[in-house]
């Protein structure tokens, strides 16, 4: 799959998406989020892919088996490439989330690849275990995920860069890290807590990255996806 860097357009409505998406004459690969798409709905995913765009449509879906296959048996007619779910919400949950995405992907058609969010990259291993109740160092915690995943039969992962090598020796290289959480050196955290360079998260075995304010929020978004990418590709 296009192994690009992934922006996250997380932007308040499609005039904002619009007007950023301007600032690049070539197919990226972007990622629609909560806040753009319980704004929009699923209109905005058909008007980005219009452009050209590939797309990751991040919902990261967490309820009752059967809630989650018949959601995603929607999602799936979307024509997305890439779509998530929380892993934990369990095994026969992820499986009814990769059996709606099968059932509803058109004939002919390619399904969208599976990932599951396993401790996302705003929290610490403190936070994880005060709040979460969970006494696993906070490795351990996002591999047993991605085994689970795995067993589940999904493509792979959302994972910090921190965990992304370890999780390739326990799942496979095929087996996808998507990582959020990265940062231009010497960039601002803001509320993210397990960051990386695109260079760094290069190293560590990411898949994929997925960079937002660090693009979004620069005041020249297409000279700091050049900067991402070139540092993505540097090794
Ligand atoms: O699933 C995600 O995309 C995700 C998982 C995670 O653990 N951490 C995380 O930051 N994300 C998303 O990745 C993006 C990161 O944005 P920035 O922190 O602005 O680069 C946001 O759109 C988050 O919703």
């Amino acid at each position: 799959m296009n192994t690009k860097p992934i922006i996250a357009l997380d932007f308040p409505s499609e005039k904002e998406v619009f007007q950023f998406l301007s600032n690049f004459n070539e197919p990226i690969f972007v990622k629609i989020g909560m806040e753009l798409y319980l704004q929009e709905g699923p209109s905005i995913v058909q008007k980005v892919k219009e452009q050209g765009h590939d797309i990751f449509l991040d919902l990261k879906l967490h309820d009752i088996p059967n809630t989650v296959r018949s959601a995603m048996k929607g999602l799936a007619r979307l024509g997305v490439d890439l779509v998530n779910v929380h892993a934990a919400g369990g095994i026969d949950m992820m499986r009814g989330a990769l059996e709606g995405l099968e059932a509803g992907t058109p004939a002919g058609k390619e399904r969208a690849k599976l990932i599951a969010v396993t401790q996302l990259t705003s929290t610490t291993e403190e936070q994880m275990q005060n709040e979460q109740m969970i006494s696993l160092s906070l490795l351990d915690s996002v591999l047993h995920y991605a085994r689970i995943t795995k067993e589940a039969g999904l493509d792979g992962v959302v994972c910090s860069v921190h965990e992304a090598g370890q999780i390739g020796e326990a799942c496979g290289q095929e087996f996808l890290r998507v990582t959020p959480g990265i940062r231009l050196p010497g960039g601002e955290a803001h509320d993210q807590k397990r960051i990386a360079t695109p260079n760094g998260a290069k190293a560590s075995g990411s898949s994929l990255i997925v960079v937002g304010r660090a693009i979004t929020g620069a005041a020249d978004p297409a000279a700091a996806y050049k900067k991402v990418c070139d540092l993505w590709e540097e090794n």
